[in-house]
């Protein structure tokens, strides 16, 4: 019996994006084709009466790809600059190929203020609940460009969980440059293991998880081990999954075993806001 079969049964799905899997490595341009394979998964999952939310990232590459900024800039103004060019381009391409297939999108920008101030959450909830209802599909960034300090999240690992979290969504999928987790990382630790399920994330465990060496991605695999605790308390399995293989998404969701697989743990006392409080 395949142990990953109750994946079938997911029914709120938060899918994220990294940078590395929407843009070409050389280029750090869109990649279109990929793109267009992942907007029919992911309207196929709706179809399948599954509801589904992407947190997408890639809004800093592209605005710097379309201003010809070469490095990833230092100031954070030209980076928010970017951000705001970026961000409007994404949501173009991303309305523009799931309108082929009539399936409505809408965008959610946050900050963490979105998550500390009460009103502010129980909008964002009341906003994600209806949007689903409506069999919308929400694409969530950062709003990178009125974040104060440094893009306060500062990665989208952490946005996805605490999404996830807040929507009561079963299922986190993160589409990463790489299969999952390893007991090290494997660009520079080639004796590195492949983990295949997580049960429990020990202290062990977590120091498994490094830093990103990568230009496109930020964060590594120590901000999915962050993210993967928030969604396994909040009871939704968190999977790490390789984007370079776009279908990696349904073939998590059918229940093959691709990627690392944490298990969800719910903590009855859970308290997000809590947790983004003490972990700021
Ligand atoms: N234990 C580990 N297992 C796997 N990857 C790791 C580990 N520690 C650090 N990494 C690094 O994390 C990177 C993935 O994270 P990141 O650069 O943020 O990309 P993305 O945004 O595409 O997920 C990997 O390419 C790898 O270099
Ligand atoms: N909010 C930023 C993304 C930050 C981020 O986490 O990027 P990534 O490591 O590519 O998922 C952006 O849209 O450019």
């Amino acid at each position: 019996m395949n142990e990953r079969e109750y994946m079938k049964e997911k029914k709120r799905i938060v899918v994220k994006l990294g940078t590395s899997t929407l843009t070409h490595e050389e280029t750090g341009t869109l990649d279109l084709l990929k793109m267009e394979q992942l907007i029919r998964i992911l309207t196929d999952l709706n179809n399948q009466g599954k509801e589904v939310v992407v947190v997408s990232s890639g809004a800093i590459g592209v605005g710097r790809k379309a201003m010809g900024i070469k490095e990833r800039p230092k100031e954070l103004s030209v980076r928010q600059a970017c951000a705001a060019i970026g961000q409007a381009k994404l949501m173009m391409v991303y309305q523009k190929l799931f309108a082929e297939y009539s399936q409505l999108t809408a965008q959610v920008l946050m900050t963490k203020y979105t998550m500390l101030d009460d009103i502010s959450r129980r909008n964002a909830e009341n906003t994600f609940r209806e949007l689903l209802q409506m069999g919308v599909i929400p694409i969530v960034n950062e709003n990178d460009t009125v974040s104060t300090d440094e893009i306060e999240f500062g990665d989208n690992d952490t946005l996805s969980a605490i999404v996830a979290a807040l929507i009561g969504a079963d299922l986190l999928i993160l589409m990463s440059d790489i299969d999952g987790l390893y007991t090290d990382d494997p660009h520079t630790n080639k004796d590195a293991k492949f983990i295949h399920v997580v049960e429990k994330i020990t202290e062990s465990l977590e120091h498994m998880g490094k830093d990103t060496n990568g230009s496109l991605g930020t964060g590594g695999m120590a901000t999915k081990i962050s993210a993967a605790k928030i969604a396994v308390n909040s009871g939704a399995d968190m999977v790490i999954s390789n984007g370079k293989d776009i279908y990696n998404i349904a073939k998590v969701v059918n229940g093959e075993s691709v990627g690392t697989l944490f298990k969800a743990h719910k903590l009855e006392d859970f308290d997000l806001t809590d947790y983004i409080k003490t972990n700021r």
